[in-house]
């Protein structure tokens, strides 16, 4: 159910669009730019509308006036007549004024890639942080294009391009933007010192940060759960996988505990996707940055979709983005089940696995343990008996290979990460 600005509650109506792209000829663009429209049809799903036409237009260059030629806008007029469509989606980032031009002709709402992803996530939200940074990103991505954005914003409230966490405001001039996006700006500034304070929290105790990432659908969060249920199961810590674009927003940290006890912190992270708009990555910086952090990184890539190439390097600029691409990483192929004759990478630091079979998960997590825990070092020790609470922990914390209780002290044989190396390396025998 939707609510305008006074609260009442407004007609959900269908949303029946159109899409329409620009090809610069050559034949590989022509299968990419259909790709990329596949995807942005399942965006536009993933947002709640129906398509119902897709074009392409092959053009040299884009128009400034209308970014497709006036031919191609008389058409799409018609066909919106024809097919009771009320929106059109171009797979590129408009100007305020191309929309403008376009809106006055075709007289239907129009919105870009950029306005659809931002309104997906948008919708879907759910973190105060979440909410705060895409209504920057749509705020950041608004103001330019105000004078472009006339229907989109005359009908607040209703329909995609006009959802969000600000919707309610959008209407209002620059100057109130500006301010909405210096108060946002204050709020997020706030709400980065608790979490630094559980960053610090979490290096202090040494625990390594493991971070999932990868193109949105790629199965990050399946193979967190996988992970969950192979080690400690529990309902509660399971997140949210599904097949559709986005359907992680906020990142989820779980901690796992091998069987060994070695434990590590995992983080899902939200997905990727090609023109992600740059407002958007600037926006989730904040909370991307637990990946900067990271210890190891687990990019995975769906080897079924057969762009996994371009996937994959548009999560590589992304990290690019984030200062993180030398991070040491493990490139995991997943949905190796539904693999049928396609050729995948292999080499050092690469996995083929499936997280749905769990077909792979311990080849990934003895790969994982020879990356995290590399620098753990064995250590005997000799502890007086009155230094039982040196042994709970070493008992409860570290992997503990040997514990004697001789007549000198408590013997123990362990593998300790460098704190507890340097705090106990006294009792060393
Ligand atoms: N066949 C098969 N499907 C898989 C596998 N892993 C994940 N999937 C499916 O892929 C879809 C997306 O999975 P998610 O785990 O939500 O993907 P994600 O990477 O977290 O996606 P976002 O949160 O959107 O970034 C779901 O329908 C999963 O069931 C696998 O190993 N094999
Ligand atoms: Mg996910």
């Amino acid at each position: 159910m939707e609510f305008n600005e006074k609260n009442e509650i407004v007609k959900e109506i269908e949303q029946r669009a159109i899409l329409v792209g620009l090809s610069t000829g050559s034949k590989k663009e022509i299968t990419t730019i259909e790709n990329s429209l596949k995807e942005l049809e399942e965006l536009a799903k993933a947002a709640g509308a129906k398509v119902v036409h897709t074009m392409i237009q092959n053009k040299q260059k884009i128009d400034a006036t209308f970014y497709i030629g006036k031919g191609k806008v008389d058409e799409i007029k018609i066909l919106a007549d024809e097919l009771d469509a009320n929106l059109v989606i171009f797979n590129d980032e408009l100007s305020g004024a191309q929309m403008r031009n376009l809106e006055q002709v075709i007289e239907r709402t129009i919105i870009d890639r950029t306005t659809l992803i931002l309104d997906i996530f948008a919708q879907r939200a759910q973190s105060k942080v979440g909410k705060l940074q895409v209504e920057l990103a749509q705020l950041r991505y608004r103001l330019p294009r105000l004078i472009g954005l006339g229907r989109a914003l005359s009908r607040t409230g209703v329909g995609i391009g006009a959802r969000g966490p600000g919707e309610k405001k959008l209407e209002l001039d620059r100057r109130y933007i500006l301010d909405r996006i210096s108060d946002i700006k204050n709020q997020l500034d706030e709400t980065k010192k608790t979490r630094e304070i559980q960053r610090k929290k979490r290096k202090k105790n040494e625990i390594p940060i493991v971070a999932l990432v990868g193109y949105t659908n790629a199965g990050k969060s399946t193979l967190m759960n996988k992970l969950i249920a192979m080690t400690d199961y529990d309902e509660e810590k399971i997140v949210y996988a599904e097949n559709m674009l986005f359907a992680t927003l906020d990142t989820a940290h779980r901690k796992i505990v091998l069987p060994s006890k070695e434990e590590f912190i995992l983080i899902d992270t939200v997905g990727f996707v090609s023109k992600l708009p740059h407002a958007l990555i600037e926006a989730f910086k904040a909370t991307l940055e637990e990946v900067v952090d990271a210890d190891l990184l687990l990019h995975i890539i769906d080897a079924t979709n057969q762009d996994y190439e371009m996937q994959m390097k548009v999560t590589d600029q992304v990290l690019d983005e984030l200062d993180v691409k030398d991070k040491s990483t493990i490139l995991v192929f997943n949905k190796m089940d539904q693999m049928e004759g396609i050729q995948i990478p292999c080499g050092e630091d690469t996995i083929h696995l499936s997280a749905v079979e769990g077909i792979g998960m311990e080849e990934l997590l003895s790969q994982i343990k020879g990356k995290i825990f590399a620098y753990m070092k064995k250590i005997t020790l000799l502890l007086p008996y009155d230094r039982g609470d040196i042994v709970s922990h070493l008992q409860d914390k570290t992997k503990v290979e040997t514990c004697e209780y001789r007549e000198e002290g408590v013997y123990i044989e362990a593998c300790l990460g460098p704190i507890d190396y340097n705090k106990y390396v006294d009792y060393m025998i």
